[in-house]
């Protein structure tokens, strides 16, 4: 257990040349939390995750795990995985990862062991005397994933780990970000993977150009959002909702409303207008999901 180990990005930017790529940057994932990362392309996430490693600086801001500067001490605790992978593809996977383990500082007995337990786990076990480059692309990625995790980190820094994976993989991976979550260490990952994200993020940051637009749990990000009503109302006419404050009709066919609802707009006001047209049949709120809200934030 890695207690009190919050890993606290602070106001970081970063450009290169006349492209902003972070603007002031700022959020933090916590012991034992899930944190997931999103944004376009092009967003940022990548520079904030090389920045949050050390392995860039940043031109303002500051990375602290546990309230500590991020040094070449602090960065030996982290596991991280790069978007452009970086493992030796000559080297085989069993020597690399026992590498690996020595350079983060682990003895040889302990690394030999832990390269064990690891591919095991992620069942790349049979593969420890091939050499990296004979893998299939989502094998080297168990390989990646190993190499981020034989050391025991005390964070986990993870960009894009389930592109490109099966969905074996993708089990086996999210079982591992539970299980090191659960153990207290702070998680935080980036995929386009949004259902993903939604499933198994204890929080979720959005990324536009640079900037934080929307942190919280799904739950808070899903309730900030737009919500849709849906009305079938048959003696209705088009419009019935519109003078309610906060309301805009999205549709309306065949006695069907849908509603677009403004964050505190009151739906039971829009329930006793429905019921002033004649009897409703349906009456329903939709929630926009991770993916219908990732829209609207990076539209806005
Ligand atoms: N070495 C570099 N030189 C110049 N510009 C760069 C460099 N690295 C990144 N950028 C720019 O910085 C911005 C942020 O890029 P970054 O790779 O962090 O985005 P990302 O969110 O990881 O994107 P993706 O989802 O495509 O991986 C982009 O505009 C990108 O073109």
């Amino acid at each position: 257990m890695h207690a009190g180990n919050t890993l606290t990005i602070d106001r970081i930017s970063k450009r290169y040349g006349d492209v902003v790529a972070l603007d002031d940057l700022s959020f933090e994932v916590r012991p034992g939390e899930i944190f997931g990362f999103v944004g376009s392309n092009g967003a940022g996430k990548t520079t904030t995750m090389r920045i949050t490693l050390g392995v860039l600086s940043a031109d303002s801001g500051e990375v602290r795990l546990g309230g500590r500067p991020v040094d070449l001490d602090v960065r030996r605790t982290i596991g991280y995985m790069p978007e452009e992978r970086g493992l030796y593809p000559k080297m085989k996977v069993g020597a690399q990862l026992a590498y690996l383990a020595e350079l983060h500082g682990l003895s040889r007995r302990d690394a030999r062991s832990a390269v064990a337990r690891w591919t095991e786990r992620l069942g790349i076990d049979t593969r420890v005397d091939d050499t990296v480059d004979a893998l299939s692309l989502g094998n080297q990625q168990r390989v990646q994933l190993a190499a981020a995790l034989v050391h025991d980190p005390a964070v986990l820094v993870l960009d894009e780990p389930f592109s490109g994976l099966d969905p074996v993989a993708v089990d086996v991976m999210s079982e591992v970000l539970v299980e090191k979550a659960d153990a207290g260490v702070p998680v935080i990952f980036s995929s386009h993977q949004l259902d993903l994200v939604q499933r198994l993020c204890h929080r979720v940051g959005i990324i536009a150009a640079g900037r934080m637009r929307a942190v919280g749990t799904v739950e808070e990000l899903r309730g900030a959002g737009q919500t849709q009503l849906v009305v079938h109302a048959p003696s209705a006419h088009d419009g019935w909702a519109d003078p309610i404050d906060g309301v805009r009709t999205l549709s309306h066919q065949d006695g069907r409303t849908v509603l677009a609802l403004d964050p505190g707009a009151d739906d039971q006001t829009v329930l006793a207008a429905a019921l002033r047209t004649g009897p409703v049949h349906e009456f329903s709120l939709q929630r926009p999901s991770l993916t219908e809200l990732f829209r609207e934030v990076v539209a806005a």
